[in-house]
């Protein structure tokens, strides 16, 4: 059973959007260079309507202590995906200063990127394998780059991992079926434009998830 979350949700459409399509988690992106942008009080508003439904991700970039403590305090986020260069101990006081479950996204282009997971396993609860961003990307994520899936092909890890990087409604089935990914993460490949989600492409992503991994008692 492969679980999805979608990431960059900064609409009450779309965040029901994903709800609706039974998404596990959710994320919103509070980095101010990225389209998908929302501020920590604007999140919590926002995302109040998720709460008890699926898990709320705040997702962060090097955030410094004062950026980590306003997350906790104002959007109070079930788990924070650090998605920048933050070294194993950084992650661990991250968690210790939050309170909130750790998602640490590693860039991968090659096997040897996949040896860093080893590092952080014991300050995180998941791992992100999220493409690396072509060279001068504005951005560290949610650029639509995808990495060679085969890769991950009789490796194991010591945390449950998200699959991430240029994920869509089409390939997201053969992305699980070759990797046997127990969780998945998209952003770009469920928007009309960057920033933009498009209900229709949550829905038919969240689809092909089902189609190629079923989830028991799932009712809508
Ligand atoms: O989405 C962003 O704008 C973003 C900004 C800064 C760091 C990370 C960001 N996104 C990371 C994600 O969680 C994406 O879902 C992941 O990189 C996959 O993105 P995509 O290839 O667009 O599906």
């Amino acid at each position: 059973m492969t679980l999805a979350k979608i990431c960059g949700l900064k609409t009450p459409e779309a965040l029901d959007a994903a709800l609706g399509a039974g998404a596990a988690f959710v994320g919103a992106v509070t980095f101010p260079r990225s389209p998908r942008h929302i501020e920590p009080l604007h999140a919590a508003t926002l995302y109040e309507r998720a709460r008890g439904r699926a898990k709320v991700v705040s997702l962060l970039v090097d955030p410094d202590d004062a950026l980590v403590t306003e997350i906790a305090l104002i959007l109070k986020p079930d788990l924070i995906q650090l998605h920048g260069h933050e070294t194993p101990e950084r992650v661990a006081e991250v968690r210790r200063l939050s309170g909130a479950g750790i998602i640490k996204a590693l860039p991968v282009s090659t096997p040897a990127d996949l040896d860093a997971a080893a590092a952080y396993a014991p300050a995180v609860g998941h791992l992100m394998f999220d493409a690396r961003p072509p060279e001068g990307s504005a951005l560290p994520g949610g650029v639509g780059a995808r990495f060679d899936w085969t890769m991950l092909q009789g490796r194991t890890f010591d945390r449950p991992w998200f699959l991430a990087g240029g994920l869509t409604p089409d390939n997201v089935g053969e992305a699980i079926r070759l990797t046997g990914a127990p969780l998945v993460d998209v952003s770009s490949g469920v928007e009309s434009e960057p920033g933009v989600k498009d209900p229709a492409l949550i829905a038919a992503f969240m689809a092909a998830v089902d189609a190629a991994s079923p989830r028991q008692g799932r009712t809508k």
